[in-house]
């Protein structure tokens, strides 16, 4: 049925209920109501969004921020070893949840990687499964011979998905600008990467986008899960209905068993009942909250909290992963024949292409698409300097981390030893940089200096009983000197991009961080004043042995209870080199397929 009222809802018992309708949420949702006989409630506490423009239109980047019927706009702690800077940390809030206001891009992490997830002790969770599962989301639409020619774009041998419900695409428009600065890197050694979207895109390459090339709209989790979907008399959502927590008892065999949900609709509490499972799918940052406030966690800070503690489970909130990123920006010369996104600054000109994208025409069909991603190794010498460093610490330490925390380790140093892509950049025709404003009437040209492998881990724990209160948000950002070490190097390298053609060409000068900004010190303290989280923060509920701080077990089942299950971005736990919604759908497609007792 089409989005739930309240009456519909409360008090009924449905066979699973769904916290979250967000990017996992949904596909598990919708998946789980292909057997007619299933029934399945989905609580999400924004709005619908159905058809919003806002939503759907690419290149609109940032456009929902802070705004409450779109962002949860969610604040970092002061950041202890970033020179107590809070970070915004932006989050989908609504139906469809970050996958409706994502920068769209569409790309996935080297194989071995995800093979690592069942290194750390979690069998089915491989590359074979990754791709079986991210298949079934996927439904890519090939470009034409004419556009391949055009762009220079290189699909020869991709296996994508062809059959999913989620359209992935080249965006209608692609800067002239893109190829000019893929070449650059190029002609610095950087290879094309062999196989982007099927286990290894080490190198440059031209990614896809999430977006329907017909109409150049945002192909998101409402548009694919639930959309096609609505009228499935066994599908209800219910938004606007925030959880507060999870109603639980014990079973007879001891395990914690959700018997309720507890949720709020304009500041009345409300309760639905599930006959079989609970699935929190509430996303990275709420999903770890949700649990404590359930009475599951560390019993220490649920006991400071006054929370009646349910299920001993420390591992709740802690082994948080980062992913940042900081773009450098050069001003081009006013003769450069190609379009960038610099135009739109202006609102006559965006009225006009806010006009034109209705009949998917115009700049907001553009998207980002210029990838490339490396190791340290082929951006720096100091690579060797800065790893040898980090091994040394780690291997002098190694009796006093924790055990789950040292296993992530002993892999994250291999992957510096075989030189996994840690570092990221993205090319994006147009100003994406801090401090330094643009100038009227000027086009730039902006390389994103993203981190993939952060070693630092972060924590997010509740500060008070109270689910309307956002929890504390702690990344501990840089409390690991290889991480700025590594954004550093990885800056300077970018900075350096205007030594070599054809990009030489087309550059006046740097506009940020600008000439004053020199010594390491100086980029450090930059990175630290202006980067920005990529929005993938994962692990606060990883899935991992329980000895070594796990929450859920390989069958997404947090320990000790019978019938919850977490699936949702917050379960992985060791992060990778790739964006994060193509992993997140993929774990929404496994769930449900262990729910089904099909994996
Ligand atoms: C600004 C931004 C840009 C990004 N760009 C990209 C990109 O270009 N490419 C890419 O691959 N990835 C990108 N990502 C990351 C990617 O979109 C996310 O990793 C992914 O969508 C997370 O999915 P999820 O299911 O874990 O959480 P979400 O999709 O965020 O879903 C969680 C849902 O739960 C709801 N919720 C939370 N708490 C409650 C509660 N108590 N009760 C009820 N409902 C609740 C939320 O409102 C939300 O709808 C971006 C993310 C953001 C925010």
């Amino acid at each position: 049925m089409p989005i739930a009222q309240l009456q519909d809802v409360t008090g009924r018992t449905f066979d699973y209920i769904v916290v979250g309708g967000g990017t996992s949420g949904l596909c598990i949702a919708a998946r789980l109501t292909e057997d007619p006989n299933v029934h399945v409630l989905v609580l999400e506490a924004g709005k619908a969004n159905i058809n919003d423009p806002l939503l759907l239109r690419p290149a609109s980047y940032a456009a929902q921020f802070d705004n409450p019927d779109y962002d949860w706009s969610f604040k970092t702690a002061p950041q202890k070893y970033a020179n107590g800077t809070e970070y915004p940390w932006a989050r989908g809030k609504g139906l469809g949840g970050s996958s409706g206001i994502n920068f769209m891009c569409w790309t996935k992490p080297p194989a071995d990687e995800i093979d690592d997830w069942a290194r750390l002790g979690n069998p089915g969770w491989n590359w074979e499964n990754y791709q079986k599962y991210s298949h079934r989301t996927e439904k890519c639409v090939y470009p034409s011979e004419e556009v391949i020619t055009k762009h220079g774009l290189k699909v020869e041998g991709w296996r994508n998905g062809t059959d999913g419900p989620l359209l992935t695409a080249f965006p209608a428009k692609i800067s002239a600008a893109e190829l000019d600065v893929q070449q650059t890197l190029i002609n610095r050694g950087i290879p094309l990467a062999p196989k982007p979207l099927d286990g290894d895109c080490r190198g440059v390459f031209f990614g896809t986008n999430t977006v329907d090339p017909k109409t150049s709209t945002r192909s998101y989790a409402t548009t694919a899960f639930f959309l096609p979907n609505k009228d499935r008399k066994n599908f209800l959502v219910l938004v606007e209905a925030r959880v507060n927590r999870l109603v639980t008892e014990k079973d007879k065999d001891g395990l914690v068993t959700a018997s309720g949900v507890e949720f709020s609709v304009n500041g009345q509490n409300y309760y639905v009942h599930p006959k079989k499972e609970v699935i929190v799918a509430a996303g990275g940052l709420k999903t770890p909250q949700l649990l404590e406030l359930s009475g599951m966690g560390n019993p220490k800070l649920l006991k400071q909290l006054g929370i009646p503690l349910v299920l001993d489970l420390p591992g709740v909130g802690e082994n948080v992963q980062e992913h940042c990123f900081i773009g450098t920006t050069w001003e081009l010369r006013d003769d450069v024949s190609f379009e960038t996104l610099d135009v739109l600054r202006d609102p006559k000109i965006a009225a006009e292409h806010l006009e034109l994208h209705k009949a998917a025409q115009g700049l907001f069909t553009m998207g980002m698409v210029g990838f490339c991603f490396v190791p340290l190794q082929m951006l720096s010498k100091r690579a060797e300097e800065i790893h040898k460093k980090a091994r040394e610490k780690i291997l002098k330490n190694e009796d006093k981390y924790p055990l789950g925390l040292l296993a992530q380790y002993r892999i994250q140093l291999e992957r510096l030893e075989r030189q996994s892509p840690g570092c990221e950049m993205i090319h994006f025709p147009g100003f994406l940089s801090r401090p330094n404003p643009p100038k009227e009437g000027k086009k730039y040209i902006t390389m994103l200096s993203l981190m993939n492998h952060f070693f630092s881990r972060g924590t997010i724990h509740s500060k008070s009983r109270d689910p309307a209160e956002d929890p504390e948000f702690d990344p501990h950002y840089f409390e690991e000197d290889i991480d700025l070490e590594t954004f550093i190097e990885a800056v300077k390298f970018a900075r350096d991009l205007p030594k070599t053609e054809p990009f030489k060409s087309l550059v006046v000068q740097e506009v940020n961080p600008g000439p004053e900004v020199q010594t390491d010190k100086q980029i450090g303290d930059w990175i630290k004043a202006n980067m920005s989280t990529t929005y993938h923060t994962a692990g606060a509920c990883s899935m991992l042995p329980k000895v070594h701080g796990g929450v859920v077990d390989p069958k997404l089942k947090v320990y000790g209870t019978s019938n919850i299950r977490v699936a949702d971005i917050s379960v992985i736990p060791l992060h990778f080199a790739s964006h994060t919604q193509a992993t997140v759908y993929a774990i929404g497609e496994q769930a449900a397929d262990i729910i089904k007792g099909r994996a």
